[in-house]
């Protein structure tokens, strides 16, 4: 376990790794509105995310954080500059499959059972339903949910949706993971739960995340790196690098920890920067 001497800022810009899990280079994205009014999301975004490591990008609403997650994912594409998926083209990535995406609405299938929602993604891809089965039933051991492989989604609470959203990100074992505030919606209990679970997943699977949140102890509790981005134009103001431990060592106790602390305080000195009080849309507990 650390203390808060190992709290560091770093540059944007990670070393260049030749099989990074992301490489944002030179981004900027200018979105045209009515009257052809502009509105720059994002400028000038520099950030390399490593195999298996868990970023996180917070910062006050409207600074453009669900925008670049959109970039890697391929849903939008750079007005400048080019994004890459361990060396793909994000096009590519996403024909691919590299990544898995979780966003805050569940988003099930309400017709599907927690099995034919999890199941979809290997469907799609022609898995055989033998492959398939045996795939559903790790990761709902995964995520706990066993007991509810028959269940339809509106038997389940907000968390366990969530957790069976979250497996269907995983079914094809990406190796990213793109997460656009998927406890958002959740009470602070299930919430906390929901973070324990996923630090042990993603502990367990090895999968990188960029995850986006309001929270700043999520981002500290879940991250490797905590982003700090700055609104009008959307730009990242710090990186955080914290050093909690392993996946394993990120235990119920470290929220106690009084390093985490040190680190929450750090994040919030960061995103504070310019205005001291009240950031609209970020969450200090
Ligand atoms: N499709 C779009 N067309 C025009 N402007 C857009 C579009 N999508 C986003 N924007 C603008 O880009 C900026 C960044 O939006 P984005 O949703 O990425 O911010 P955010 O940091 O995720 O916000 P929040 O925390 O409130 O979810 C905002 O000013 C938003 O109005």
């Amino acid at each position: 376990m650390s203390d808060a001497s190992d709290i560091t800022t770093a540059p944007a810009t990670a070393p260049v790794v030749p099989d990074a899990a992301v490489q944002v280079s030179g981004v900027d994205k200018i979105f045209t509105g009515k009257k052809k009014a502009t509105v720059t999301a994002l400028e000038s975004i520099d950030l390399t995310v490593a195999p298996g490591e868990f970023v996180s990008l917070i910062g006050p609403s409207g600074c453009g954080k669900s925008t670049l997650l959109r970039l890697i994912a391929d849903l939008d594409t750079p007005s400048t500059g080019t994004v890459t998926v361990f060396g793909k083209t994000a096009r590519q990535a996403r024909i691919d499959q590299e990544y898995g995406i979780a966003f805050q609405q569940a988003g099930l299938l309400p017709w599907r059972t927690v099995t034919g929602n999890i199941e979809l993604p290997l469907e799609l891809h022609g898995v055989g339903g033998a492959a398939r089965k045996a795939r559903v039933s790790e990761l709902l051991a995964l995520v706990g949910l066993s007991d509810f492989a028959e269940s339809y989604p509106d038997q389940l609470s907000g968390g366990m949706q969530q957790r069976v959203a979250i497996a269907r990100a995983l079914a094809e074992s990406p190796r990213l993971l793109l997460m656009d505030e998927p406890f958002g919606a959740l009470d602070e209990m299930t919430r906390e739960r929901m973070q324990t679970e996923l630090v042990r997943i993603t502990g367990e699977t090895g999968a990188a995340v960029v995850f986006v949140t309001h929270s700043i102890p999520e981002a500290v509790y879940l991250s490797n790196r905590v982003v700090v981005m700055s609104p009008r134009p959307g730009r990242i103001r710090d990186v955080l690098t914290v050093s909690l431990g392993t996946a394993q060592e990120r235990t119920e106790e470290l929220r106690e920890n009084e390093a985490f602390f040190e680190n929450v305080s750090k994040v919030r000195e960061l995103l504070h920067g310019e205005a001291p009080v009240g950031i609209r849309g970020v969450e200090t507990r």
